[in-house]
């Protein structure tokens, strides 16, 4: 569908009633709302377009894109965009929890059961974007949605961008959010794979198992000093491109050894550890594909991926703690 093929007056009967913020960015804001008509629970992102002669913001753009040319339950469906005033409207549908919320309200290690259903429903999410070409490039737990029914669903597409498949493209390295950010983007790499975003799953992956994140870094710098001294230095023979990269010499660390994930997780399974292993590679030709990962022994292997109506029930006892401790907090 052509990105025009959204945008116009909303007819009448497309009205939404706000039912209060739910984000804010330097973009603009997301609200929930309520079709008035059917009920269906939507967010709606409103996005400044401060100077409509130049067009819309490329974010705008991106996430149109992305989101026109993928569907799939596991990827946020966009329902439609509207202009409002100076704002343009993507309405998509609406999570009421997003996976970095799930993990604080969990107040618990979250199962392994759970932790499954969530990277096979988000390595599914990838896959489909990366066969439609399309990288996301800001996998991070707080763009990893929950839908009431208890379905996963990757959402901000602000950052994705098209994969040029002649590898001729120049693209900034200035994506995904530095925690996340894997080992090429870090050195300045211009020209880089969906393995970016393998990286960043591997991160999230790693923090469901720990609990916390794996590689917070404070700086840039201090970020591939993490990486390093976890994962090892660079294997310049598996990976000779590296040395090419704008900022390799630049940042000079002494050589490394990687340690067992095994010191950093010790609760993980060593299935887990072994399919982490292969998704958080410093070598980024090495690094899993998402549909390969779906073939992993991790899914098949006891426990199973937990069901819908689990991660439905796991949801709703996060939100009602949540709601409980905001009103707890508003009296207080
Ligand atoms: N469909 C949705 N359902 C519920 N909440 C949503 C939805 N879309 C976005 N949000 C909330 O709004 C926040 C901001 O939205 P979004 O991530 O799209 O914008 P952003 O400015 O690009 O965010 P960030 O800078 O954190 O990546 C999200 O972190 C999430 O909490």
């Amino acid at each position: 569908m052509e990105a025009s093929a959204f945008v116009g007056e909303p007819p009448a009967s497309l009205s939404y009633e706000v039912l209060g913020q739910i984000g804010e960015g330097a973009f603009g804001e997301v609200v929930q709302a309520i079709h008035k008509q059917t009920g269906q629970e939507v967010a709606l992102k409103r996005v400044f377009v401060r100077q409509p002669e130049r067009g819309l913001p490329d974010n705008v753009v991106r996430e149109m894109h992305a989101l026109q040319v993928i569907s799939h339950p596991n990827v946020i469906r966009l329902l439609e965009v509207y202009p409002q005033g100076s704002t343009l409207v993507l309405v998509t549908e609406f999570c009421p929890l997003d996976l970095s919320a799930l993990l604080h309200w969990a107040k618990a290690p979250i199962s392994e059961g759970i932790i499954k259903a969530v990277l096979q429903q988000l390595m599914r999410g990838l896959a489909t974007c990366h066969e439609a070409g399309i990288m996301h490039r800001d996998v991070k737990p707080s763009n990893i949605l929950l839908s009431r029914d208890g379905l996963v669903k990757l959402a901000d597409f602000g950052m994705a961008r098209p994969v040029d498949r002649k590898a001729q493209a120049r693209y900034t390295h200035t994506v995904a959010t530095r925690w996340y950010r894997a080992p090429e983007l870090l050195y300045g790499a211009r020209a880089y794979t969906t393995a970016v975003d393998m990286w960043a799953a591997g991160c999230v992956f790693a923090e469901m198992l720990g609990g916390g994140p794996l590689l917070p870094g404070e700086t840039d710098i201090d970020q591939l000093g993490r990486v390093i001294h976890l994962f090892g230095s660079v294997d310049e023979a598996a990976w000779p491109e590296a040395r090419a990269l704008p900022d390799y010499n630049k940042i000079c660390f002494a050589p490394c050894q990687p340690q067992p994930l095994r010191d950093v997780l010790a609760h993980a399974s060593d299935t887990a550890l072994q399919l982490l292993g292969q998704m958080l590679h410093i070598t980024p030709g090495d690094r899993l594909t998402a549909a390969a990962i779906l073939e992993h022994a991790y899914f098949v292997e006891e426990p199973q991926p937990a069901s819908q109506e689990q991660v439905k029930s796991l949801l709703l006892s996060c939100l009602v703690r949540k709601q409980a401790e905001q009103r707890q907090a508003r009296k207080g």
